[in-house]
């Protein structure tokens, strides 16, 4: 078994999963977007050229990129696999036991490569040919059987290692829940990840990885607002500290809105010690530190106590657990304005691919000329049609594998 594992966000990044965009992006249209939580109708060949750009940038800095698809359609070379997974694609209860008995015949005779885009890209009603019982005639021609996964592009959210272990999320809304089905099951079947131990799972509270930022060894925040709940962050802090992953969790709020939908949207590590962040929420940014009573334990881990301090200001918390003097945020000294427009355009969603180098958007030049001021090598990307999707570089990336950060 290959070793897997990140312990921070800016250790020198040696694997990464990603997902290239494909026939999902295909199914949004002017009426569902807003449901598939996507901001526009994205040129779907342009996002592919981006996205393939995004992932040479990567590749050309030592990277090793994985392909969700690709490992998908490994995994679903198996039979029990195969099987697992049409059956948990078709557990809605929209289908009714005539339409899933037959679409479970229908996938169940489709090649492992074409299984993966009927489960990525979804199936509409108007695609099942024969009239196939009472629900199929009744529900609309544009109805989805099987919904199509836009925001399979972030794979940011729908899991997250810390150190050795790989955690499956538990996304809150409805048009991404069905993502964690797919990369439970590639984590807990594809050869390449057999005996990895796993946190979590999208049976539990909900946890977005977009909200899970590895400060430091053993440090972790956790944003609470419109995604990840604050029973999510209790349940992922018991697991960090039963497992011994973590000593200090911070739960941070931040607004409940879509534009601050998760921490990595206002703010990204991008050096050991150094994190850019929105200018307008610098100040009013808080956390509560978490951690365990007695250390980590054995036995239940429900049993496992938590003490939480007082909020305090995100930075001060931030440093003091992380034992430095200071956590420097890189100020962008942006006006109000040019700060909403980029912030809302992803400048803080930086991805770390080593200390002081950062991947982000080209399209945030002033957010860019600040990090390079302050000494960060900005490697940029175009993301004209891949940031509809409201994600940047991190939200697009999941790092399995990165060096351990030097000490010195
Ligand atoms: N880590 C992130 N910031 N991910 C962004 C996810 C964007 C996606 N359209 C959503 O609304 O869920």
């Amino acid at each position: 078994m290959a070793t897997h594992g990140a312990d921070s966000e800016v250790g020198k990044l040696q694997t990464v999963l990603l997902h290239r965009p494909g026939n999902e992006l295909k199914r949004l249209t002017p009426r569902n977007n807003d449901r598939l939580l996507f901001d526009g109708i994205p040129w779907v060949a342009r996002a592919q050229e981006e996205h393939d750009a995004f992932a040479e940038a990567l590749r050309s800095r030592g990277a090793e990129v994985l392909y969700l698809t690709d490992l998908l359609t490994e995994t679903l070379a198996d039979e029990g696999a195969r099987h697992h997974a049409i059956s948990t694609a078709l557990a809605g209860l929209h289908l009714g036991d005539t339409l899933r008995d037959y679409l479970a015949r229908f996938l169940g005779e489709a090649a492992p490569a074409e299984l993966t885009d009927y489960l990525t890209a979804g199936i509409r009603n108007d695609e099942v040919r024969g009239g196939f019982g009472l629900v199929t005639s009744l529900l609309a021609s544009d109805d989805f059987l099987i919904d199509p996964l836009p925001n399979l592009l972030f794979t940011r959210d729908s899991s997250v290692w810390v150190r050795d272990r790989v955690a499956v999320t538990s996304l809150t809304m409805p048009a991404r829940s069905r993502e964690t089905q797919l990369t439970e099951l590639i984590y807990t079947e594809h050869p390449r990840f057999h005996g990895t131990r796993k946190l979590h799972g999208w049976h539990h509270e909900h946890v977005e990885g977009g909200d899970v930022l590895l400060l430091a060894p053993g440090v972790i925040a956790i944003g609470v607002g419109e995604r990840t709940t604050p029973a999510g962050v209790e349940r992922f802090a018991r697991q960090v500290f039963h497992a011994d992953l973590a000593h200090t969790v911070l739960a941070v709020p931040i607004a409940q809105e879509r534009a601050t939908m998760h921490l990595d949207t206002v703010c990204t590590m991008v050096d050991v010690d150094k994190i850019v962040m929105y200018p307008n929420v610098a100040d009013s940014l808080q956390a509560y530190a978490v951690t365990p009573v007695h250390g980590a334990r054995d036995g239940d881990e429900r049993a496992l106590e938590l003490s939480v301090a007082e909020a305090e200001p995100f930075l001060v918390a931030a440093a003091k657990a992380m034992e430095i003097d200071t956590l420097h945020q890189i100020d962008t000294g942006l006006d109000p304005v040019t700060a909403e427009r980029e912030q809302w355009d992803d400048g803080n969603n930086t991805l770390a691919i080593a200390p002081r180098v950062a991947v982000a958007y080209e399209r945030n030049h002033e957010t860019n000329a600040r990090l390079e001021e302050a000494g960060i090598e900005v490697v940029r990307i175009a993301g004209s049609e891949l940031g509809s999707g409201r994600g940047g570089p991190r939200c697009m990336s999941c790092p399995v594998t990165r060096e351990p950060v030097p000490v010195d």
